[in-house]
């Protein structure tokens, strides 16, 4: 500081620009700083600098910084003053280089004391400043990505150190500093010594340099932001004064004032002491606070403690909570502002009073019209609406239902999320999603204790908060796809929550006040419940969600999916039609998914390609151009209405179809065959290779496959040697034991992909056999179960998904366990007439559905006819 030794601030700057209050030099202000450029600054310099130059910054004030990093930089603060002292010499300087108005901007370089950071209620950094000096802006480096500028220190006033060099050099000037000296004293004199800080500031008095007392006295004293700003302005120590003393001099105006017109209370003659000078601490005597206790802002302070303390009693919160809130609220109008735990208190009652304590929406219930909006909103999912009915019916004959969660399972983009809204909708609730996928931290659900720097109450909390009431319907997102870490695990945190017996007394560590969740509807979804803790698995209904057929996804392209991007696309249906045969085309050719989210995603591409030729043709056809006659489209000319989207245009669009019907292309060569397989996405088809060369009877197995995949193929070898003869498999040479002199290799083709499970037993059999016996398996097929050592088909889960996945891929028979038999049952009506079951219950008769003809050896190619049941 150059009034207090001489400091050299460094000659280029990062700038804070700020509204919030005026840094003067020698005092210390509390700033908060949320927008792009001082976030950045505060970033990349003060919390990645090392050294102590990295943590000076020109804070230049009454200058707003953009809230977007993309605007211009607005005009800096600048001295009329300075403005009027720096062109002078250019009055005689014929190319003067200040050439705009960042050439006189004035601030003061600050030494940040402290820097902290928090996310809640957005993300901001709080900062603590000292003020060094003033100082002008030369040239502007840069504006981004935070402003960096040249500067030049103004402060340079050794020359007025003490009051015996005022006296020699300047006899005005000495005046001053005497007279503003002597109404400091008569300041502090009115106030009550015996208040610790007022005694050290009366010290201070004595000892802090003259020159550097109107700074310190005008951060102090009952002043507004212009005034302050004056005062920053006033380059010229003369001018400082000059600006200060009358400041001074109405604060003992006003002081006299109030003394003479309160009554002679004890307490009112500490109050009088207390808000003429709001320092609590010796750290605080040089402290101007954004808006300082003790000037206009005081009182709106107070008010604004007092509508906090009110707004805290209207809350309607639970007795503990209203204690806590009281207690807070005590500490709070004890602690000065820029005490780092002010902000924290304060935005934690402001976080009390804004939780929906007692506040809840009526619900709205009624089945039949709960029945319609569910049918309206989705189609299909028979079972799923059935089920939430049940549920919806209970809580309304029974408003207090505690639980069940329900927890919708199934493959991505089957509607799970769209029902959980519609949920919300029928009972007139409010929504609010959660995602959980990823969350790996448990103050992620529960919150941080306030002791931690930047602590936040968690998702559960903050949902209560953003809908404003306590009953609304959460949807917890992906709860398979919770994680775990040094930190916790989230999903031990989410038991409480989903426990009907515990929720009413949910502790968030933010809150660290119990708030009853019992009135919260929550229902999770997920893709698998494999991975989903059996703890938490235990405390849900599990529904099923399965993937949808080809018609039924036909039906939700044309009674939703289509009529939503139209409207989001902004066009009508007298515009853009989309036949049912282009819609089977794009969900067979273009998709291969379980759920519609794809399929929706093409809808999307085709009406944006047709809006485009909308788009072009409006702005080709002016009002006063008559529309061509002719339906063949000219170029330049508009459309021809509506546009039909058919087989070339879709290829226009889309371009080449993404997906084969590749099953009968596939299975022409021995040693091939379909199996079917279960995936968190949904059911898939799966091809099984197997080659064999000469060699010593090894087996390799490749395409990524887990412990229990390479046990059923070492399964299927085995029972296939031990039954070679019986099916008169031969080796390379034509002997009977398959493996002699052969090396097999089996592949599971998307070699990237992990495969694991038992089902593929049955598959890697019949593709052995069709490589041993040199014969095709039927194109058409495709199976699914798990084998044991004695021949026995064992069933596998998944058949649904299994099932529709080969009716996709254009599949005609499947092979599956007899066990699996009642599965069939939930299979779409259409689906199950199309396709040909085979129920088998061992090798034998799946080897003999497999190969057209049967299989030789096979018990049933004799005593039996083929093994066929249409279900
Ligand atoms: N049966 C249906 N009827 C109407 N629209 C549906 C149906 N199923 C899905 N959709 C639509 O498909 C889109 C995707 O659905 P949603 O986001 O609910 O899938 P999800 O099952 O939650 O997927 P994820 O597991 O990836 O979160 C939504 O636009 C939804 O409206």
């Amino acid at each position: 500081m150059s009034s207090s030794g001489g400091i050299q601030i460094p000659g280029r700057l990062p700038l804070l620009l700020t509204q919030e209050g005026v840094l003067l030099p020698g005092s210390t202000m509390r700033l908060s700083v949320d927008t792009p450029r001082n976030m950045q600054l505060v970033r990349s310099r003060l919390l990645r600098g090392t050294s102590l130059k990295s943590t000076i910054i020109g804070v230049i004030p009454n200058t707003r910084d953009p809230e977007h990093e993309a605007d211009e930089l607005p005009t800096l603060h600048s001295s009329h003053d300075l403005k009027l002292i720096l062109m002078l010499p250019f009055l005689r300087d014929p190319k003067p280089h200040f050439e705009n108005h960042w050439t006189v901007a004035i601030g003061t370089a600050g030494l940040a004391v402290q820097v902290v950071g928090s996310n809640w209620p957005k993300p901001h950094y709080t900062l603590l400043i000292t003020g060094v000096c003033r100082f002008r802006v030369s040239s502007l480096l840069k504006q981004r990505p935070f402003a960096l500028a040249e500067v030049e220190q103004l402060d340079k006033l050794e020359e007025l150190t003490s009051t015996e060099e005022v006296t020699a050099e300047d006899g005005e000037l000495q005046e001053l500093s005497q007279r503003f000296y002597q109404a400091a004293l008569q300041l502090v004199g009115m106030l009550d010594m015996s208040v610790p800080v007022v005694a050290k500031l009366r010290r201070l008095l004595d000892s802090l340099p003259r020159e550097t007392l109107p700074d310190v006295v005008a951060s102090m004293i009952r002043a507004t932001n212009k005034e302050k700003l004056q005062v920053l302005d006033a380059v010229s120590l003369e001018e400082r004064f000059k600006k200060t003393l009358p400041l001074l001099t109405r604060q003992i105006e006003g002081l006299k004032l109030l003394q003479k017109t309160r009554s002679p209370r004890p307490d009112d003659e500490k109050r009088v002491t207390f808000s003429s000078c709001p320092l609590s601490s010796l750290c605080l005597l040089l402290t101007c606070s954004p808006r300082p206790l003790c000037n206009e802002g005081e009182d709106e302070d107070g008010d604004d403690t007092a509508a906090l303390e009110r707004k805290v009693h209207r809350a309607n919160m639970p007795e503990a909570a209203l204690k806590v809130c009281v207690k807070e609220l005590k500490r709070l109008k004890k602690m000065p502002q820029s005490m780092p735990e002010y902000a924290l208190t304060r935005n934690y009652l402001d976080l009390m009073v804004e939780l929906p304590w007692s506040k809840s929406t009526k619900d709205c219930l009624d089945i039949q019209a709960a029945r319609i909006l569910l049918d309206n909103d989705h189609y299909a999912m028979d079972k799923l609406k059935r089920r939430v009915l049940e549920y919806l019916a209970v809580r309304q004959l029974k408003a207090s239902l505690k639980g069940p969660i329900l927890c919708f399972v199934g493959p991505p983009g089957v509607g799970k999320t769209s029902v959980g809204r519609s949920i919300a909708r029928t009972l007139g609730r409010e929504f609010h999603r959660i995602a959980l996928g990823g969350v790996c931290d448990q103050s992620d659900i529960r919150g941080h204790r306030r002791t931690y720097v930047g602590s936040m109450p968690g998702r559960i909390i903050n949902g209560l908060k953003t809908v404003g009431v306590n009953n609304p319907v959460f949807l917890l997102d992906e709860v398979d796809k919770l994680g775990k870490s040094l930190q916790g695990d989230p999903a031990a945190a989410l038991l409480e929550v989903l426990d009907p017996e515990q929720n009413h007394s949910f502790t968030d560590h933010y809150l660290n006040v119990a708030f009853d969740l019992s009135q919260v509807l929550f229902i999770a979804t997920a893709n698998t419940t494999a991975t989903i803790p059996p703890a938490l698995l235990d405390r849900m209904e599990v529904l099923q969600v399965p993937g949808y057929t080809q018609e039924e996804k036909v039906e939700i392209a044309h009674r939703h999916l289509i009529p939503n991007q139209l409207e989001q696309h902004g066009l009508t249906p007298q515009q853009l039609q989309i036949p049912q045969d282009s819609t089977q085309e794009v969900i067979t050719r273009y998709t291969r998914e379980a759920g519609v989210r794809s399929l929706e995603r093409k809808i999307g591409a085709i009406c944006r390609a047709v809006a485009v030729k909308v788009a072009e043709g409006q702005k080709v056809t002016k009002p006063e151009e008559p529309v061509p006659a002719s339906p063949v489209q000219a170029q330049g000319a508009p459309p021809e209405m509506p546009i039909v989207i058919d087989h070339i245009a879709l290829k226009d669009i889309l371009g080449p179809p993404l997906f084969d019907m590749e099953v009968s292309e596939r299975l022409t060569l021995p040693g091939v065959a379909l199996g079917l397989a279960w995936t968190p996405l949904g059911g898939e088809i799966m091809f099984v290779e197997a080659s064999r060369t000469e060699g010593e009877g090894q087996l390799t197995l490749t395409g990524q496959l887990g412990d229990v995949m390479k046990e059923s193929a070492h399964l299927a070898i085995s029972w296939l040697r031990a039954n070679a003869k019986r099916y008169r498999l031969t080796n390379m040479v034509g002997g009977p034991d398959p493996m002699e002199g052969t090396d097999i290799h089996l592949h599971f083709p998307a070699g990237a992909v992990t495969k694991d499970g038992p089902s593929a037993g049955v598959t890697i059999v019949t593709c052995l056999a069709s490589l041993f016996s040199s014969r095709l398996v039927r194109s058409d097929i495709a199976m699914t179960g798990e084998i044991t050592l004695r021949g026995l088909v064992l069933p596998v889960g998944g058949i649904k998904d299994k099932v529709l996945a080969a009716h996709r891929a254009g599949v005609k028979r499947v092979i599956l366990p007899k066990r699996n038999e009642k599965d069939l049952e939930e299979l779409p009506a259409n689906v199950r007439a199309e396709l040909d079951f085979i129920t088998a219950t061992n090798l034998d008769e799946v080897l003999n559905a497999a190969f057209d003809g049967g299989f030789p050896g096979t018990a049933s190619t004799h005593t039996h006819p083929q093994l066929l049941s249409k279900l």
